[in-house]
């Protein structure tokens, strides 16, 4: 028997909107942000997606997200797991800022390598490294026995937690890890093998 894992990054949120790292700052989601999850929704039921359990960070950009998607397939009262194991990767010093005023500062490269690099932290936060460091215990302890019973999970998280689970999932390098941008809103479906080994991965991009 093979589970399906949902995985989503959150609708834009009003820092998103404004070019601010972000990190563990609560912010909400815009309008579009909104859309976005809604219509994430929208796409996983068409495929007639239902869900045993959902799990996200303890961000209310996340959770939105979460129960938009949840609402959209009908299940909005679903048992849903909250947790910070789950949250975007801290921004630390860089938190606030704006992503440009960075790259004035420090220069473009120096913030690509804080954006972007697998262990490279930025001051006073973590690398995707010290992220996936959380993330992946979790989910290997938490959400993947879900999965490997036959269920259906659905993750709304983060850009960063989600790069460092499927950077382990995916068994992408350090190096690898650096290209992979992730859309927001845009639903990543696993199937995994009941050897919790990946069986096929579907990227559910435009409309
Ligand atoms: O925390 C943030 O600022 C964003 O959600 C993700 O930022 P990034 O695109 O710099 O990884």
């Amino acid at each position: 028997m093979s589970g399906t894992l949902v995985l989503v990054r959150h609708g834009q949120s009003e820092w998103n909107l404004k070019n601010l790292f972000t990190g563990w700052r609560d912010v909400d989601l815009t309008e579009l942000g909104h859309a976005e999850a809604k219509e994430a929704g929208v796409k996983l039921k068409a495929r007639g997606m239902k869900f045993d359990i959902a799990f996200t960070s303890s961000l209310i950009r996340a959770q939105k997200t979460c129960q938009h998607i949840l609402d959209a397939v009908g299940q909005s009262d679903l048992e849903t797991i909250r947790d910070q194991a789950l949250n975007e990767r801290d921004y630390g010093d860089l938190s606030g800022l704006n992503k440009d005023d960075a790259r004035q500062k420090w220069g473009e490269e120096q913030v690509h390598v804080w954006r972007r690099s697998y262990d490279v932290p930025p001051p006073g936060g973590e690398s995707l490294k010290d992220t996936g460091a959380r993330v992946w215990p979790y989910y290997l302890h938490d959400l993947q026995p879900h999965v490997l019973r036959g269920g259906t999970v659905l993750v709304a998280a983060h850009g960063n937690s989600l790069r460092a689970l499927i950077m382990a999932l995916d068994g992408k390098s350090g190096e690898e890890i650096v290209r992979l941008e992730l859309g927001t809103g845009v639903p990543v479906i696993y199937k995994l093998n009941p050897d919790s080994t990946v069986a096929s991965k579907e990227v559910l991009e435009g409309a």
